[in-house]
């Protein structure tokens, strides 16, 4: 399996805000990880990706913690907000360094960029501005681009289509979709967009002050019961 959370909690200031028992992930599933503000996604990212640690528990990824051995960063990349990227630099300057860290050359990163033509919109490349001077949609897109350079086999993101255009929100749904069928890439992806994530997930997890309420595959019939769900 990709992914094991076991007996996962994490609390501020006495109050618990992630208290997974056992989740399993496995290769190839899409994952939208749903539930109001504050209901612990984040957190679950953080955690996943080591930023944070868990009070207690763990979370295994090919069977090995996060926390203690860092071969999940080799297949593992993330995009969760602002925060990865390096404001003074261009988008190219950024993207040829992580380049550089996956061992790409600038003719490589160049080439890779290719295929996100449609993405950018014409918006990100070659307009002579720095990352900080990006809309945030725009910024998301720069930090996603970058995260999937190193043909990730696990991708986590979080909220990736709140600042979006609809007509990027629809290519990266397509993006992700492709790559699940070409790569069998494992996706997380928490939104509030419960159209998009039924739409690109074929697993969705609800949670609920950190605990995990629901936990079901989607078929047609899910974007009509989430909407139920938090219409109550
Ligand atoms: N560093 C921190 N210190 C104190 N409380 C925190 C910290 N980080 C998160 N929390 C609290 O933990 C809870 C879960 O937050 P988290 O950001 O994981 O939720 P979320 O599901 O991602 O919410 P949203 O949909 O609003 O992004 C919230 O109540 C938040 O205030």
């Amino acid at each position: 399996m990709m992914l094991e959370f076991k007996q996962l909690k994490k609390s501020y200031g006495g109050r618990t805000v992630v208290d997974i028992n056992n989740l399993i992930i496995r290769e190839g599933e899409t994952i939208g990880l749903v539930g109001n503000n504050g209901a612990g996604k984040t957190t679950m990212f953080r955690m996943l990706l080591d930023l944070i640690r868990p009070d207690s528990g763990e979370i295994l990824s090919k069977d090995v913690n996060v926390a203690t051995n860092s071969d999940w960063k080799n297949y593992t990349a993330s995009y969760l907000d602002e925060g990865f990227l390096i404001d003074y630099l261009t988008p190219e300057e950024y993207f040829i360094f992580i380049g550089s860290l996956h061992n790409l050359s600038i003719a490589d990163v160049k080439e890779y960029l290719n295929q996100y033509d449609e993405f950018f919109n014409g918006e990100i490349l070659n307009r002579g501005k720095y990352i900080r001077d990006f809309s945030k949609g725009n910024q998301n897109k720069v930090g996603i681009a970058a995260a999937l350079m190193q043909k990730p086999e696990l991708l986590v993101l979080d909220e990736p289509f709140a600042n979006l255009d609809p007509t990027t929100q629809i290519r990266l749904k397509s993006h992700i979709k492709a790559l699940k069928s070409t790569h069998r890439l494992t996706t997380l992806i928490s939104s509030h967009d419960l159209n998009h994530v039924t739409d690109v997930c074929d697993r969705i997890i609800l949670l609920e002050k950190g605990i995990i309420i629901k936990d079901f595959h989607t078929d047609e019939n899910s974007l009509k019961e989430l909407e139920a769900y938090f219409a109550e």
